[in-house]
């Protein structure tokens, strides 16, 4: 199979995914990360589970301290609430992963923008782009190191499959080399817009359509208290999402999901699924909502090429360059 028909499969299916669909209780498997060197066997095998079936798990023990979490989320509400014409001085620049959008993000799944804004750190990409100490005190600082605690943490994960894939122990750490250049991977910090004082049609819109992530691996932050996100783990003959499954924001934990570029390099060894942020319903809480999500993507010079060979070798840059086209097609 080509590159091309490769994405134009992925692409399509994505359209597939709009609509509201039936709601069903599933486990997320939940890992405990604690004495990593000493438990990686069994660590590696709960993972695999989890990640040859349901694609989605909870991680907790995992090493990043709930302080430095608490504190990079209270930074990115410092940020999202400066004026427009602050976070203007930041823009996305289009392709790269860096910096901030309001609204620009349109899924193909649903063909209008999620309802949110988003803060994006890709580390050798953030010339400019950075906050000043006025504007919100100590966010550079603590943005990367607890960038640098993800990255730590998902490749203890990463390594627990490459060992499974039958690649060497650190193949996948030097494929996210994150003193290069080439280095790609992305922390999202995420605003979902208050719906207090929203128009009903306004709760049409999703505040994230139905996707599968482009990545290798995401670790998602979650606070208590603003849910929303629900998994489908598998499709129907027609290709529609079989029922959606509530993923709850447990306090401490890592939610982590498979991305379609570890599900290529893994020669579909291990599942990218299917998932979503929905409005909150008028009894529920109604506030904003925020998250953080950590996006492991190789380096723009890593060749994807999986153990078995099942699909053509590609770059991380052409992969993620092909998904970004995708979402932000406007620009
Ligand atoms: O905010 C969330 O809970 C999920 C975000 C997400 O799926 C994404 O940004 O890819
Ligand atoms: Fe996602």
């Amino acid at each position: 199979m080509n590159d091309t028909t490769y994405g134009l499969q992925e692409l399509n299916a994505e359209k597939a995914f709009g609509g509201m669909g039936e709601t069903v209780e599933r486990d997320i498997p939940q890992i405990d990360m604690s004495d990593y060197f000493n438990r990686k066997d069994e660590i590696g095998e709960a993972l695999w589970a989890a990640a040859t079936e349901i694609g989605f798990f909870q991680l907790y023990n995992h090493g990043i301290p709930q302080e430095l979490v608490d504190e990079a989320f209270w930074m990115s509400e410092q940020f999202f609430q400066l004026p427009e014409d602050s976070k203007k001085q930041f823009p996305l620049k289009p392709g790269s992963n860096a910096g901030w959008e309001f609204m620009e993000q349109v899924r193909p799944s649903t063909g209008t923008a999620d309802r949110k804004e988003s803060y994006q750190i890709t580390l050798p990409r953030m010339t400019g782009l950075w906050p000043n100490g006025v504007e919100v005190p100590a966010f550079k600082a603590t943005m990367m190191a607890f960038e640098r605690h993800n990255w730590s943490v998902a490749m203890r994960v990463l390594s627990c499959f490459a060992d499974r894939l039958g690649f060497t122990t650190d193949f996948f750490t030097e494929g996210h080399d994150s003193d290069a250049k080439e280095y790609q991977s992305t922390l999202r910090l995420i605003h979902y817009l208050g719906m207090e004082n929203a128009k009903p049609e306004d709760f049409k819109f999703w505040r994230a359509g139905a996707h599968t992530d482009f990545d290798c691996l995401t670790l998602l932050h979650q606070k208590p208290g603003q849910g929303g996100l629900q998994l489908s783990p598998g499709k129907d003959a027609k290709g529609r999402a079989i029922a959606w499954t509530d993923v709850p924001p447990l306090p401490g934990v890592i939610t982590c999901n498979i991305g379609d570029m570890l599900m290529r390099w893994s020669d579909d060894k291990l599942q990218s699924t299917l998932h979503r942020v929905r409005m909150p319903r008028p009894e529920e809480y109604l506030g904003p909502r925020y998250s953080m999500a950590y996006f492991a993507q190789a380096n723009m010079d890593t060749v994807l090429q999986g153990p078995e060979g099942k699909y053509e070798p590609m770059t991380g840059h052409d992969y993620i360059q092909m998904r970004l086209g995708a979402n932000f097609a406007k620009k």
